[in-house]
């Protein structure tokens, strides 16, 4: 019979496994799904261990990555191997695979994203060809397998995590981490935080008509202008609300408005497209100044960051998502909510509310 896997691998930034471990235990408990998160401080990732009744498959489905905050990615995996002799790695790690019952497409090896384990791109080079030619030759990597993937997940040079994950379901680069290259001409390296929320939040193909020239945005908090940069390139009209100074160049390109007032309290001249925040403040005072927003409704689509200083990340997140969602509801809103902590976030989680027509 086959292996079956018991345990969810979630990937996050290090010094969040402790907000990632509060999420996924506040969520699993509400899809009825029983386990408990390992997760080691600055590990860089949180191993959820269901009851051996649970196959991790339902987990991974009932709660996808893209309506996870915290995660990076997300996979079925089995217990990690551990101790694997120097001189022969792979017997251990193809034998689970192969007793998985499962094939694969392509075979990602991965580490958690710390210094330490970064240090690993050797081994995981020199073990690539050999585990590629043993798996293809077990039938466990071929051309044409429903998409699935194989990760392995190294945290030292004996330990290994193998892993599954499912197209539709999962982060398409490794890591979980999306890598841009900053513009040379941006104001601030915080452009690339806009620049990734579109990639996650918006879809490629929906582009052209939601992030398009004929719009008009209002950047709150905008100054030097890395995110009213980003908004400018795709064409728009930006009205820069901030008290501090906005980048010449960008200021030179004749679509930028600069308004030195108050983001909590400016209100725009007419509906616009985007709202955009990057104000560092309370998030709850984030949330109710985009609340007005949505409800008047000034904008359609918006995205905001919520500065998270607190100990307590994950349930000041949630604190924050259920206002939004219940006072958008009360006023007869229809919107959909997404939030994640990007990787070009730090100490935030950026938000992003789409009103449906
Ligand atoms: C993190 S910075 C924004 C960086 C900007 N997104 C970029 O990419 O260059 C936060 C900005 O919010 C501004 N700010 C703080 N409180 C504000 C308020 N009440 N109204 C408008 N701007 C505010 C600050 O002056 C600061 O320039």
């Amino acid at each position: 019979m086959a292996v079956c896997p018991h345990e969810w691998l979630l990937y996050c930034r290090p010094g969040f496994e402790k907000d990632l471990s509060a999420e996924v235990l506040d969520k699993t408990a509400h899809v009825g799904q029983v386990g408990y998160p390992v997760a080691a401080p600055s590990s860089g990732h949180v191993r959820f261990v269901l009851d051996a009744a649970m196959p991790a498959n339902e987990v991974h489905r009932a709660l996808p990555l893209e309506a996870l905050v915290f995660a990076r990615q997300s996979l079925v995996a089995f217990p990690p191997l551990e101790n694997l002799p120097r001189d022969d790695r792979l017997t251990a790690i193809v034998e689970l695979v192969v007793a998985s019952g499962w094939s694969f497409e392509a075979v990602w090896q991965e580490t958690p994203d710390t210094n330490e384990e970064k240090a690993l791109a050797g081994l995981m080079k020199a073990l690539r060809r050999p585990l590629e030619n043993t798996l293809k030759k077990r039938g466990a990597l071929r051309r044409k397998a429903g998409g699935r993937r194989l990760h392995l997940f190294w945290t030292a040079g004996d330990r290994v995590q193998v892993a599954v994950s499912f197209p539709g379901n999962r982060a398409e680069h490794p890591g979980g981490i999306w890598r841009l290259k900053l513009p040379r001409e941006a104001p601030s390296r915080s452009t690339l935080k806009l620049e990734e929320a579109w990639h996650v939040f918006v879809p490629r193909e929906a582009w052209p008509t939601r992030l398009n020239d004929s719009m008009q945005a209002a950047d709150l908090g905008a100054a030097p202008g890395g995110w009213t940069y980003q908004l400018v390139r795709k064409g728009m009209y930006v009205y820069a609300i901030d008290n501090g100074p906005m980048d010449d160049a960008l200021m030179a390109s004749g679509q930028v408005e600069h308004l030195r007032e108050d983001g909590f309290v400016w209100q725009p001249p007419m509906r616009l497209d985007w709202l955009v925040c990057d104000i560092v403040d309370k998030p709850m005072r984030v949330i109710d100044m985009v609340e007005r927003w949505l409800v008047a409704p000034w904008c359609h689509e918006a995205i905001f960051n919520l500065k998270l200083p607190m100990k307590k990340r994950w349930e000041e997140v949630s604190r924050c998502l259920e206002r939004l969602a219940t006072s958008l509801d009360q006023a007869g809103i229809r919107a959909r909510i997404r939030c994640r902590h990007l990787y070009h976030d730090r100490e935030e989680v950026t938000v992003h509310v789409c009103l449906l027509d």
